[in-house]
């Protein structure tokens, strides 16, 4: 039986593994490494924050997501198929290690962020554009 996500640990976990797949993914994995150049050790606990943030409610995350990936798409366009990718990867993850309310709410939870994401970068590249 899998358990819930309830602990800064799971959460921990649940990241790590996912950036695990994330960073040598064939459709999303360069723009972690090459566009980005992400410094891992130091982006993880920012997305430690961010989700024990949004499924914990401690709230430990203070940024802003949706400037950051505004400003991504300008380096590097964010298109459907990447979202799609991103989405596939974190909800496999998810169902991998947990099961539960709490497991049901970080897929549910990175869906809805996921298209008011897609649509703001949308949005901003259309009244950035000429
Ligand atoms: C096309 C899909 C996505 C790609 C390629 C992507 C890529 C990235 C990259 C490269 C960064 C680091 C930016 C930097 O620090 O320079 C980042 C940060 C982040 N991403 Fe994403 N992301 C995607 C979708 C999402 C989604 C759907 C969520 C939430 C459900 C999310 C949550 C975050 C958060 C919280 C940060 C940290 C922002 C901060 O520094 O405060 N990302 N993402």
């Amino acid at each position: 039986m899998k358990q819930d996500i309830a602990s800064r640990a799971d959460i921990e976990k649940l990241v790590d593994q996912f950036y695990s797949k994330v960073r040598i993914d064939g459709t999303i994995g360069y723009i972690f490494t090459d566009i980005a150049a992400l410094d891992f050790a130091r982006h993880m606990p920012t997305m430690y924050k961010f989700w024990e943030t949004t499924l914990l409610g401690i709230m430990s995350y203070k940024g802003n997501p949706m400037s950051v990936h505004i400003q991504l798409d300008k380096k590097e366009q964010l298109k459907k198929e990447h979202f799609d990718r991103w989405l596939e990867l974190w909800t496999a993850t998810v169902d991998d290690l947990f099961e539960g309310p709490k497991a049901e709410e970080a897929k549910t939870r990175a869906s809805q962020i996921r298209y008011l994401m897609q649509y703001k970068v949308e949005q901003s590249r259309q009244l950035s554009s000429p």
